[in-house]
């Protein structure tokens, strides 16, 4: 397979792959205008295993982006640190692959060409044959077949997402970070997509990170849910495992018992929190 003999990680195996992220004593300040600092992230410990689905969720303004943007790389911490497999992150990289709420697609490329920019950027000892075809295969995983020659301003918000996602998992990220990879679409969009980026998870296991206001959304998919609480000097306020087996059937789920005392107590935490 072309993955394994050309894009094989060099970093440090000398780490436990439940311990694929280290997130340790991170504290994130801003500067404001007066000259003070706001602390907005206080002391934040977290450790996510390589194949784990976790979802974070917290009122608006209490840093869920800003964290998210520290583990890409795109922001550093005041103090504390963020590991990947042991190795400390200061910059983006390509093991880490994030799927913005605002689609972030190039208005003048086709999906096509959308998805082939990234694996260009990233696969660059790829062949041509090979590059078309990891093309072609992203885009029938995410059913935009029909739509491969069109140009953003010609898809939905779905489709737009769509496009964001297969471009994220087309150069096989070890880590997918989302920020609210489904606030912007219809309800039924919304489930659709989230089944499709389930069962994608599901076949190609990855660490996710995924900042949703969506308690269902979370259980659904989720391995454990991050609650925040409030900022600023917000702080991990209770970590829920969810306790189902993948692959997830979300009629079955929505059955149980269990899945309403997990429902309960996210949104009682919530609430506490409001
Ligand atoms: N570059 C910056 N400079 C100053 N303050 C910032 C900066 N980036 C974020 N903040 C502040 O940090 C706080 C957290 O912002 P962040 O976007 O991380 O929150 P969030 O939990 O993702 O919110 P939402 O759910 O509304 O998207 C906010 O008060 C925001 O104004």
């Amino acid at each position: 397979m072309f993955y394994s003999s050309t894009f094989t990680s060099n970093t440090s195996t000398n780490y436990n792959s439940e311990e694929f992220l280290v997130i340790e004593n991170l504290v994130k300040s801003f500067p404001q205008p007066d000259g003070s600092r706001t602390v907005i992230l206080d002391g934040i410990n977290l450790t996510i295993g390589a194949e784990e689905y976790i979802s974070v969720i917290g009122h608006s303004g209490c840093g869920k982006s800003t964290l998210l943007r520290i583990i890409a790389g795109l922001d550093k911490p005041t103090s504390g640190m963020v590991t990947l497999e042991g190795k400390e992150i200061r910059k983006p990289g390509a093991e880490r692959m994030m799927v913005f709420q605002s689609y972030a697609l190039l208005p003048w490329l086709t999906v096509r060409e959308n998805i082939r920019l990234a694996v260009d950027e990233v696969l660059k000892k790829a062949t041509r044959a090979e590059k078309v075809s990891l093309v072609n295969e992203h885009i029938a995983m995410v059913n935009l077949t029909a739509a491969a020659d069109k140009y953003p301003d010609e898809l939905s918000g779905g489709m737009k997402q769509r496009v964001g996602i297969a471009r994220a998992l087309i150069t096989r990220p070890k880590m997918l970070l989302m920020d609210e990879p489904f606030g912007a679409l219809d309800a039924l969009t919304k489930r659709k997509l989230q089944a499709q980026v389930l069962e994608i998870w599901e076949n190609h296991r990855q660490a996710v990170m995924m900042i949703t206001h969506d308690v269902d959304e979370a259980i659904y998919m989720s391995d454990r849910i991050i609650l925040m609480t409030n900022g600023p000097e917000a702080k991990i306020g209770e970590i829920i495992t969810v306790p189902f087996d993948h692959p997830r059937d979300r009629a079955s789920l929505q059955n149980s018992q269990e899945y309403y005392e997990i429902r309960k107590k996210a949104l009682d935490f919530l609430e506490h929190y409001s």
